[in-house]
C-alpha cells in the first residue's frame, strides 16, 4: 500500500483525485489536506465519493502531517506549491504538482507570462513536465514532476507529432480550444456563475493566457492561443491549426497520429472529429487531423476530461510511472456515455 497526502483534497481536482484512487490497487490517500474546508469531513466536502472514505477528515497543512507518506499529490492554487515545494523534495517523497509553479523550465518565462518573478527558481530543475506520452523515461526516474495544464495537454498532444514529422510551419500555430466550467475551480465567481455561463459561449485571456508558455515550450513552436468557456461542466476540445509545409495527402496528418501514438493506451486516433462526451470521467485523449489541400492548413483536434487527463488521471499516470506501478494502474480509457 502507498500512503499520499493530497494537497488541494478539498477542491474539485483533489475530488477527481480521491474518486479515482478508491479505484486503485495500491494508492491509498491517508492525509487530505485544505484551506477554508479544513475540519471538515470528506462526505460533507465530497459527497460523491463518501462512501470510500468514511472517516476522512480534511486536515489544515503541517509538515509533520507528512510523516509516514510514500507520495504527495498537489492540487493548489498558483503559487502555492512553490512555498511548500522545497520540503516535500528535503524529504525526498515523490510528489507530483499540478499547479503551474514548475511547469516552465525558464523562469524568465514564468515572470513573462505570470507577471511576477519566480519565488522558488532554484527548483525548478528538479521538476520533469508531466506529459507521460512525450516523457515517459524521465517521468520514471523523477522525484518530481510538474503535471501539465489542461489545455496545453490537449494541444501538446495533438501537435506535436505532427510538428515533429515537419508538417507544420512551427510559427503558424493557431489553438482555440474550449473547456467546462469546471476547468476555473470549485470557488464561486461571477465570471462562472450558472447565470453567466449558461446559454452562453465566450472567449477569454485573449493574446495573453498563461498556457501558451507551456504549449510553446513543448512544442518549439509560436502558437496563437484563444481559450474559451463553455456551458458543461467536463471537457476540453482544442481545434489547431497550422500551415503545411508542404502538399500532402489529406490523411497523412491523421496517419502521423495513428503511427506516433500505436503503442499509447490512453491516446485513440480516430477519422471522426473527437467529442468531449467520449472522454468524461476517463483518463483518454481523442484524436484527429486532416490535411486541407485548398487552404494549404494542417487541422488537428483534441478532445479530453480536463479533470481527468487534464488534471487528475495525468498525477496519477505520472506518480504510476514514478512509483514503479503499472502505468495504468487506477485509470479508465473509456468515457462516460451519454
Ligand atoms: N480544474 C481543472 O480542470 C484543472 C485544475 N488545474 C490546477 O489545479 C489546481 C487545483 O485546481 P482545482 O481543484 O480546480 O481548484 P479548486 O479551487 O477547486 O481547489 C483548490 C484547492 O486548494 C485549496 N487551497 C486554496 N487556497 C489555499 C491555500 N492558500 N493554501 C492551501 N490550500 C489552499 C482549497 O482548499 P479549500 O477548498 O479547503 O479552501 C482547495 O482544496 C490549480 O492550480 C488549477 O489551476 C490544472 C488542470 C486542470
Ligand atoms: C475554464 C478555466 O478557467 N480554465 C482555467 C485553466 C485551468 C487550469 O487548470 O490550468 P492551470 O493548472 O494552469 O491553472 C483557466 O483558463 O485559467
Amino acid at each position: 500500500m502507498i500512503r499520499m497526502a493530497i494537497l488541494g483534497a478539498s477542491g474539485y481536482v483533489g475530488g477527481e483525485l480521491l474518486r479515482l484512487c478508491a479505484a486503485h490497487p495500491q494508492l491509498r490517500a491517508t492525509r487530505l489536506f485544505g484551506d477554508s474546508k479544513a475540519g471538515q469531513s470528506v462526505g460533507a466536502v465530497h459527497p460523491h465519493v463518501a462512501p470510500a472514505y468514511r472517516d476522512a477528515i480534511v486536515e489544515s497543512w503541517s509538515e509533520a502531517a507528512l510523516d509516514g507518506v510514500d507520495l504527495v499529490f498537489a492540487a493548489l492554487p498558483h503559487g502555492e506549491s512553490k512555498k511548500l515545494a522545497g520540503t516535500i523534495l528535503d524529504r525526498g517523497i515523490p510528489f507530483v504538482d499540478l499547479g503551474a509553479d514548475f511547469r516552465l523550465h525558464d523562469p524568465a518565462d514564468y515572470e513573462r507570462w505570470y507577471k511576477e518573478p519566480h519565488a522558488a527558481a532554484d527548483l525548478l530543475p528538479n521538476f520533469v513536465y508531466g506529459i507521460p506520452e512525450l516523457h515517459r523515461e524521465t517521468i520514471r526516474g523523477a522525484k518530481a514532476v510538474a503535471a501539465a495544464g489542461c489545455y496545453p495537454t490537449a494541444a501538446i498532444l495533438a501537435l506535436k507529432p505532427l510538428v515533429e514529422a515537419g508538417m507544420v510551419e512551427p510559427t503558424s500555430i493557431i489553438v482555440d480550444a474550449a473547456s467546462g466550467v469546471s476547468g476555473a475551480g470549485r470557488a464561486l465567481k461571477e465570471g462562472t456563475s450558472f447565470n453567466t455561463v449558461d446559454g452562453s459561449f465566450a472567449a477569454y485571456g485573449l493574446l495573453s493566457h498563461r498556457h501558451t508558455a507551456e504549449m510553446e515550450q513543448e512544442l518549439g513552436a509560436t502558437i496563437l492561443f484563444t481559450p474559451h468557456l463553455v456551458p458543461m461542466t467536463r471537457g476540453i476540445l482544442a481545434t489547431c491549426y497550422g500551415s503545411a509545409t508542404r502538399s500532402m495527402n489529406p490523411d497523412a496528418p491523421l496517419q502521423a497520429l495513428r503511427d506516433a501514438y500505436a503503442d499509447e493506451p490512453f491516446v485513440h486516433v480516430t477519422a471522426d472529429p473527437p467529442a468531449t462526451k467520449w472522454v468524461a470521467g476517463s483518463n483518454a485523449v481523442q484524436l484527429t487531423a486532416r490535411y486541407d489541400e485548398r487552404t494549404g492548413r494542417v487541422l488537428a483536434l483534441s478532445a479530453i476530461d480536463n479533470l481527468g487527463k487534464g488534471a487528475a488521471g495525468q498525477m496519477i499516470q505520472c506518480a504510476n510511472l514514478m512509483l514503479g506501478l503499472d502505468e495504468g494502474a487506477g485509470l479508465s480509457n473509456c468515457g462516460v456515455f451519454p
